[in-house]
């Protein structure tokens, strides 16, 4: 077992060895109802997170795609590129559906894959989303990850390289849960009040991991920032599901 499977398997007040930067900072958000975020502001090393960045930055097939949303064409605000194991069902969001490349073209990928894996034990990703925001006018709108391909508590993996984002939770409305908070008193809403939005600044190496129902009950969005000057890489892993009407 690697040093970084074990710290991370080990109870929380053994502190991590020196040298696994991976984890210190760690934070585990309980979101409620099944949902949780976990943040590991320093989990890839910061200068192998700028060989990274470079390799991806020059080696990505980047394409800025047209979408469709509410039945209107735009440009994607973003570059990006899809990676995903052979046979699988094919992505499609918002009326685009990405080609899929293979894991063997970008051999990197495949140890930053590794990485994950090790730190979060019994995921098995086999697709990647990639991200690149060429500056603060890029952005990623509200939305969540909810396609049925990934089922329904899908996990997912994000890792931020150079320039640092703020990243945003909020919590669907949900018409079921209006009514219950509506019915109760000023003094019973204010004692169970939690908060439905959440922020995490996303640093050069992090981790950040949605899972459980957080993609049923949150939106999550990468807004625009005028005071991000430069270009900000971001890889999200998944797992697209290969059983039942789902054949690989
Ligand atoms: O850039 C990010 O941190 C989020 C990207 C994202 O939400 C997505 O690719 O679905
Ligand atoms: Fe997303």
């Amino acid at each position: 077992m690697s040093s970084l499977l074990r710290s991370f398997l080990e109870p929380s007040e053994k502190k991590p060895t020196p040298d696994s930067t991976e984890l210190k900072g760690k934070q585990v958000i309980d979101l409620g109802n099944g949902s949780e975020v976990i943040h590991l502001p320093k989990f890839v090393p910061k200068e192998q997170a700028w060989q990274w960045y470079e390799y991806l930055d020059k080696q990505i097939p980047w394409t800025r795609p047209t979408i469709r949303v509410f039945g209107k064409s735009s440009i994607q605000p973003r570059d990006t590129c899809y990676i995903a194991n052979e046979g699988l069902p094919d992505l499609k969001y918002s009326g685009y559906q990405p080609y899929a490349h293979s894991w063997d073209e970008f051999p990197p990928l495949k140890d930053i894959l590794k990485l994950v894996h090790e730190v979060l034990p019994g995921s098995c990703f086999n697709s990647l989303v990639l991200n690149r925001y060429k500056n603060g006018s890029d952005y990623v709108s509200w939305h969540a990850d909810d396609e049925p391909l990934y089922g329904p508590t899908p996990e997912i993996a994000s890792i931020t390289f150079g320039c640092e984002r703020e990243f945003m939770l909020r919590r669907r409305p949900s018409r079921a849960e209006g009514t219950k908070v509506a019915e109760q008193s000023p003094r019973k809403r204010l004692k169970t009040a939690v908060p439905d939005q959440h922020s995490f600044l996303l640093k050069h190496g992090s981790l950040l991991v949605m899972r459980g129902y957080t993609q049923r009950d949150w939106h999550h969005s990468v807004p625009k920032r005028a005071k991000a000057g430069s270009t900000r890489i971001n890889l999200t892993f998944r797992h697209v599901l290969t059983t039942a009407g789902f054949p690989a």
